[in-house]
C-alpha cells in the first residue's frame, strides 16, 4: 500500500452556535494515499467543507489529529501551518478569480506572492496555460471566459507553485454536465501526467464515479463508508450513500420500474451488479441445466474511471430451491438486490430487502 499524504486520525470537530453545540465532524479516521484521486462526499451539512477547512489548516480540530505530509498540524505554529499550506493548491467552486486581473495576471498571483523572478513566472505560466489549453486567452479578464474556462484558470493557478497536493472543493457544482466533464478530464491528467494526489470534495456521485479512486462517504459528521469506488457502487451499505449511488445508477430499476417490472413478469425478480468482465456469463449461461428460465429484464453499464459495472435485472423462473442457488451464485460474483433497489424508495440501511416472487 502507498504511503499517506493525508491522514486524519479520529478528527473531531464542534462549533458553539446561539449557545448550543454543533457537531460538525465526529470521529473521523482516514488516509489519503499518495499519487491517488480520493473523493469525499456527502449531502449538505455532512461536514465537508469542514474537512476541508482542517485539511488545510484553517481551522484545528477539537479532538484527534490531522497530519499532512507527515507533520501534524495540531503541533505546527502558524507560521508552519501557512507553509504546509503552500503543498495544497486550492480549487473553489466560484473559481475564486481577482477580476481586475487577466487569466496571466490569475495564475501569475501566487508566484509573486511566493516571490519567483518575472521571468521564471513568465516560463511558468506558459507551460501552465499549455497544460490547461488556455494559451490563447491569456490577456482576457474573468468575465470574458466561459464557467469552465474559468476554472482552467482556477486549476492553473492552484498548480503554479507545484503543490504535491490538490484540494478541489466542489469544483464542478457550479458548471453544466457538458463543461463539468471537461474540468473532469483536465483534473484526471493533472493526476496522472503530474502524478499530484488529488482530494475532491462534492455532492455529486457523478464526480466520483469518474476522478476518484477511492470515496468516503460522510454522513452527519460521520464517516458512513470508505473504500474503493467500484466496491461502494457496487454494494453500497450505508443510507446515505445508497441514496446518493442510486440517483446515479440509471441502469438500477427505480420503484417504478420494478412496478412494470413485476406486473410483466411473473419470475423472482432480483438485481445483480458485477465488476464487468467477472464471469456473470458462465453464471448465467449454467441457468437453464439447473432448470431456471431466466430472462434479463432491465439494465445497463456504467463506467467509473478504470472499468465499468454491469447492472442487470433478471427474472428468475422454477423451483424455488433451484432459483435460491441461481441467486446464491450470483451473490457469489456480485451485489444483488431483491428490491431492485439502491435506496430510492424503502432502502435504508439495514432494512430488509423486500422480496418479489412470482
Ligand atoms: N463556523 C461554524 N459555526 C457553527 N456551525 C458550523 C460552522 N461551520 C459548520 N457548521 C455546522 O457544521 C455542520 C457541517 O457543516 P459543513 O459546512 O462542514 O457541511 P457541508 O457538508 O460542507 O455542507 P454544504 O455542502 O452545505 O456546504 C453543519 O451543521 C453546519 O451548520
Amino acid at each position: 500500500m502507498s504511503e499517506s499524504i493525508i491522514s486524519l486520525d479520529r478528527v473531531g470537530k464542534t462549533f458553539s452556535r446561539g449557545g448550543s453545540q454543533v457537531t460538525a465532524l465526529d470521529e473521523v479516521t482516514l488516509d489519503v494515499r499518495r499519487g491517488e484521486v480520493f473523493a469525499v462526499i456527502g449531502f449538505s451539512g455532512a461536514g465537508k467543507s469542514t474537512l476541508v477547512r482542517l485539511i488545510n489548516g484553517l481551522e484545528l480540530p477539537t479532538s484527534g489529529t490531522v497530519t499532512v505530509q507527515g507533520q501534524q498540524l495540531n503541533s505546527l505554529r502558524p507560521k508552519q501551518i501557512r507553509a504546509l499550506r503552500s503543498d495544497i493548491g486550492m480549487v473553489f467552486q466560484q473559481f475564486n478569480l481577482l477580476r481586475s486581473r487577466t487569466v496571466y495576471g490569475n495564475v501569475a498571483y501566487p508566484l509573486e506572492v511566493a516571490g519567483w523572478k518575472p521571468e521564471q513566472i513568465y516560463r511558468r505560466i506558459t507551460e501552465l496555460l499549455h497544460f490547461v489549453g488556455l494559451t490563447e486567452r491569456a490577456w482576457a479578464y474573468p468575465e470574458e471566459l466561459s464557467g469552465g474556462q474559468k476554472q482552467r484558470v482556477g486549476i492553473a493557478r492552484a498548480l503554479a507553485t507545484n503543490p504535491p497536493i490538490l484540494l478541489a472543493d466542489e469544483s464542478t457544482s457550479a458548471l453544466d454536465p457538458d463543461t463539468t466533464r471537461e474540468v473532469l478530464a483536465l483534473l484526471r491528467r493533472v493526476n496522472e501526467e503530474l502524478g499530484i494526489t488529488i482530494v475532491v470534495i462534492t455532492h455529486e456521485m457523478e464526480v466520483v464515479r469518474s476522478l476518484a479512486d477511492r470515496v468516503a462517504v460522510l454522513e452527519s459528521g460521520r464517516l458512513a463508508e470508505l473504500g474503493p469506488v467500484r466496491d461502494i457502487f457496487a454494494n453500497p451499505t450505508a443510507g446515505a450513500t445508497r441514496r446518493l449511488v442510486g440517483a446515479t445508477l440509471d441502469a438500477v430499476p427505480d420503484a417504478d420500474d420494478l412496478a412494470q417490472l413485476r406486473a410483466r413478469h411473473r419470475g423472482r425478480i432480483v438485481t445483480v451488479t458485477v465488476a464487468a468482465g467477472r464471469s456473470l456469463g458462465a453464471v448465467l449461461g449454467r441457468a437453464s441445466e439447473q432448470g431456471v428460465e431466466l430472462e434479463i429484464v432491465h439494465g445497463g453499464l456504467t463506467s467509473m474511471k478504470e472499468e465499468s459495472l454491469a447492472t442487470f435485472t433478471l427474472s428468475l423462473r422454477g423451483e424455488p430451491d433451484a432459483v435460491e442457488r441461481m441467486v446464491a451464485e450470483l451473490r457469489g460474483i456480485g451485489a444483488v438486490e431483491e428490491a431492485g433497489d439502491h435506496g430510492r424508495t424503502a432502502g435504508e440501511a439495514g432494512e430488509p430487502l423486500q422480496e418479489v416472487s412470482a
